[in-house]
């Protein structure tokens, strides 16, 4: 395991911003951290990039427990990055090079790593390598900001809205980028943004926060709008192939539904069914997780969805990757963000 907390809580001046009973984090996986303003995310974050300590409670990384003297240590395997990062008031070769310099790295291997780091986030190296921090737009001081961190290929990288003042081009190269940390490193990545579609989409875990606790830990459907007000009180989304999801309640302003992979059924044949929702679509790919489950992604029409079911269930209905599949579920499975 990469991270346990237990009991952890933290307070300012008599506050509790968050209190977090047990959490327990595995390495390679993308954790996106969701919740209202004020939930504790942040200051979920810096506890775990070591920036901060809990007032109380304990934290074991890879095993060992979390000490202020050997936070330093574990500092350097983890790193985080900010909604407007401030760069140095050097070039950005200096800026990327910062971090490798100060953990001691040969002068090649910096510079082999500060060229594939720009890359990584869209920056030609020649073209950027010596330019001053003065001369990047916001997105481009954001991709250096973010390449300086990729640069030191850390273990975790944590990201508070990287993305949430920066141009649709820069947004799309930080996603990109994230993901490529993942699969080529296996870095750890938690992350808050405000694109819960892409993070839904590609968190391998959600934690939901309110009011500074975890309420929710686990894989989750996002389907984002635009929805259709029917006058039974429904909603209801047109996918692009002539299907359609129906959702009840009342629409949050984000206009995005999520639903829990457990709520997801899947049937061989077009049942007669109560629940609302009766698509048809297939069976994109198939992993095992949490023991006897297993995580079965879909597709249907334009979008993705993630059911979890038994081995056992998954045996019966003689599952496989590339098998259409009839996905049922309720109009009331669907909660609005
Ligand atoms: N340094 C601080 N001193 C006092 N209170 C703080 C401090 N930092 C955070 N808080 C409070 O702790 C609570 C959690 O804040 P935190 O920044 O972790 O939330 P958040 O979910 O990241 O919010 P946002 O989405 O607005 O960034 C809030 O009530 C906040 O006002």
């Amino acid at each position: 395991m990469l991270y346990e907390l237990r009991d952890v809580k933290r307070f300012y001046n008599d506050r509790c911003a968050l209190s977090v009973d047990r959490l327990a984090m595995e390495g390679g996986k993308i954790y996106g951290l969701v919740g209202p303003n004020g939930s504790g995310k942040t200051t979920l974050l810096r506890i775990l990039a070591f920036l901060d300590e809990p007032s109380e409670g304990q934290i074991i990384y890879k095993g060992s427990s979390v000490t202020s003297q050997n936070a330093s240590l574990f500092r350097q395997e983890v790193t985080m990055l900010l909604q407007n990062a401030r760069l140095l008031t050097r070039k950005v070769k200096d800026n990327v090079s910062y971090g490798l310099k100060l953990r001691g790295y040969d002068s090649k291997t910096v510079k082999t790593r500060v060229v594939e780091a720009l890359e990584m986030v869209g920056l030609q190296p020649k073209d950027f390598l010596n330019r001053a921090w003065y001369e990047l737009s916001g997105g481009e001081a954001q991709r250096v900001a973010l390449a300086a961190r990729l640069a030191l290929r850390p273990d975790v990288l944590l990201l508070d809205e990287p993305t949430a003042n920066v141009d649709k081009v820069s947004e799309a190269l930080i996603n990109q980028a994230v993901i490529k940390a993942k699969k080529e490193w296996k870095t750890t990545i938690i992350m808050v943004s405000h694109d819960l579609g892409w993070l839904y989409s590609t968190a391998d875990e959600i934690l939901s926060l309110w009011g500074g606790r975890i309420v929710h830990q686990g894989p989750e459907n996002i389907i984002p709008g635009p929805w259709e007000k029917l006058e039974n009180g429904l909603h209801c989304k047109r996918l692009r192939d002539g299907q359609k999801i129906y959702v009840s309640g009342a629409p949050s302003q984000s206009g995005v539904v999520s639903i829990s992979p457990s709520e997801i059924l899947l049937a061989e044949y077009p049942e007669r069914t109560s629940a609302r929702n009766l698509l048809y679509g297939f069976i994109r790919e198939m992993a095992y997780c949490n023991g006897s489950q297993i995580r079965v992604t879909l597709s249907i029409g334009e979008i993705s969805l993630v059911a979890l079911i038994t081995d056992e269930a998954a045996r019966e209905l003689k599952l496989s990757p590339g098998m259409n599949i009839y996905v049922v579920f309720k109009a009331t499975a669907a909660k609005w963000l």
